[in-house]
């Protein structure tokens, strides 16, 4: 009896794995190679020997001729999507059908996230984007614009200290970089020192602590992959993305903070200023949950993408020095029209900077995909004629990385040549084959901060000073994407010289 119930059971298990595993093939979507009973394709990143971003770059290229290409989350069936036409249909067309971005938290388990808008979705998510937009119009930017430009001065005084006593500086960039995103993080959030320009890292710098988060151990790294692969499970086992630590920091700042600015009326010049001008345009105040929700979104976001996005573009200019050669020219060119002086206007000007910074995302693309969740059957067809009626549950990967570097939408897309992007040029580009800031109504919030501070900082840097690669840099990169953040490993490392 026992016997017949255990092979009873074991059969109903083998074919529900199967039917599962061949969801893919019955909807006459051709599945990507590798697939294994329950965990689907997933078993080289759960053993941490492939991060995802590798994973999906693998199905992007080896699928030239689809489409689309379908393949296994452990059950979840996923479709990595090929085409412009089906990235727009996703991210703009029917935008309604996958409204919901495919990593999710649980408010219990990490409150501050909870109401991160990336995380959200319905009224939550519209409260939240629409908070942040308004910290990010020209005229707030310009506002923040002073706490950037006063951590530019910083920055400029650590370089010269750090160039001055080494003749030639050696450092990483992502490590050198992290220092001036992370001051801007605390000076442009909150009006604080973030203590990350000392001549010895500071553990409770703004640069260090975000180094937890973003550089956890190969025991956290693993937990993280879990949980951000089958998020389900962590109804069960209530894993936290942020330390407990960090959240009760941020929660003291920002209380601290907050009580002298409702009382003082000094002029300040941050995004907790902006949102306490913001309560007094509503008539309400807002609860310190959603404002300490709000500078951690302004810290986790803006600190490591920044970071990440500058060492790939210093990467690059030391690597063309044609390139570093006339972008200085143009730094020098238009701070001499603005009297020597960085203004937001002067920083506006340098449309040569923004090529630069636009070749170097579709390069080396800070976030490798963006995946999102189907909530509403929808039908999705490529033009091999492949047709997908996307059912609810289903995971649409769109994979940045691939799309950015297709020989199909870029003429030599190996060659590093901002002139792409140039007025003349930049109409040949399909705007859904380049995404560094995603795309439609739940593009990032932050660009345009972030490439604010980005321009700054390399214009701080290269009017002043050289970049060589250093041998340390390990030829060619090999990317590392952990769970979809793009790092080189070995590090991006350059000697620093005074011009
Ligand atoms: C170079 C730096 C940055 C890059 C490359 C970047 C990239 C992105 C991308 C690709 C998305 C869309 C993700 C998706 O649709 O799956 C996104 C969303 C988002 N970003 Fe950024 N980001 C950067 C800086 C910032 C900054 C500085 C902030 C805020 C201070 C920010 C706040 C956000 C928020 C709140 C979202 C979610 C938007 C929503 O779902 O409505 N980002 N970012």
């Amino acid at each position: 009896m026992i016997c017949t119930v255990f092979i009873l059971l074991t059969a109903t298990l083998a074919w529900y794995l199967y039917w599962k595993c061949t969801y893919w093939k019955r909807n006459n979507i051709p599945t990507a190679k590798g697939c294994y009973p329950l965990f689907g394709h997933m078993l080289a990143v759960i053993a941490m020997q492939k991060a995802p971003g590798v994973l999906i770059e693998e199905i992007y290229n080896e699928y030239k001729d689809c489409s689309m290409v379908g393949f296994y989350k452990g059950l979840v069936p996923s479709l990595v999507i090929r085409e412009p036409n089906l990235v727009k249909s996703v991210l703009l067309t029917n935008l309604s059908s996958f409204p919901i971005n495919g990593f999710r938290v649980q408010k219990d388990v990490d409150p501050l996230f909870a109401y991160h808008p990336f995380f959200t979705h319905g009224e939550k998510w519209l409260n939240g984007r629409k908070r942040l937009t308004y910290a990010f119009t020209s005229g707030k930017l310009k506002i923040l614009f002073v706490a950037v430009n006063g951590v530019c001065k910083k920055f400029q005084d650590y370089l010269d200290r750090r160039v001055n006593s080494n003749d030639k500086y050696e450092v990483e960039l992502k490590y050198l970089f992290s220092k001036f995103t992370g001051e801007i993080a605390a000076n442009a959030s909150m009006g604080i020192d973030g203590r990350c320009f000392g001549d010895v890292d500071d553990p409770l710098a703004f640069d260090q602590i975000g180094k937890n988060f973003f550089e956890p151990n190969f025991f956290s790294r693993f937990l993280l992959n879990i949980v951000t692969l089958f998020p389900s499970v962590n109804r069960f086992t209530k894993i936290k993305f942020t330390k407990k630590e960090l959240e009760q920091m941020f929660t003291t700042l920002v209380k601290e903070n907050l009580e002298h600015r409702r009382k003082e009326s000094t002029p300040r010049y941050d995004f907790l200023e902006i949102m306490v001008q913001l309560e007094k345009e509503e008539g309400k105040q807002l609860p310190l949950d959603v404002l300490t929700a709000g500078v951690f979104t302004f810290y986790i976001d803006g600190f490591q993408t920044s970071s990440i996005t500058l060492s790939f573009i210093g990467f690059q200019l030391a690597m063309h020095q044609d390139v570093q050669e006339r972008l200085r020219e143009e730094v020098k060119t238009v701070l001499e029209k603005h009297g020597g002086v960085l203004t937001y206007e002067a920083v506006k000007e340098m449309t040569y900077m923004d090529q630069v910074i636009c070749e170097s995302q579709r390069y080396y693309s800070t976030l490798s995909m963006m995946i999102k969740i189907c909530t509403e059957e929808c039908e999705l067809e490529g033009s091999d004629g492949l047709k997908c009626r996307v059912k609810p549950g289903t995971e649409i990967i769109i994979p940045t990385y691939g799309l950015q570097k297709d020989p199909r939408y870029w003429s030599d897309p190996e060659t590093f040549d901002p002139d792409r992007f140039s007025e003349e040029r930049k109409h040949e580009i399909d705007k859904m084959t380049f995404m560094p800031f995603g795309e439609g109504p739940r593009m990032c919030v932050g660009m345009r901060l972030a490439l604010l501070q980005i321009k700054c900082c390399l214009a701080i840097l290269l009017k002043g000073y050289k970049l060589e690669l250093s041998a340390k840099t390990k030829l060619p990169l090999k990317l590392l994407h952990f769970v979809f953040l793009t790092e080189a490993e070995g590090g991006l490392w350059v000697h620093l010289s005074k011009l």
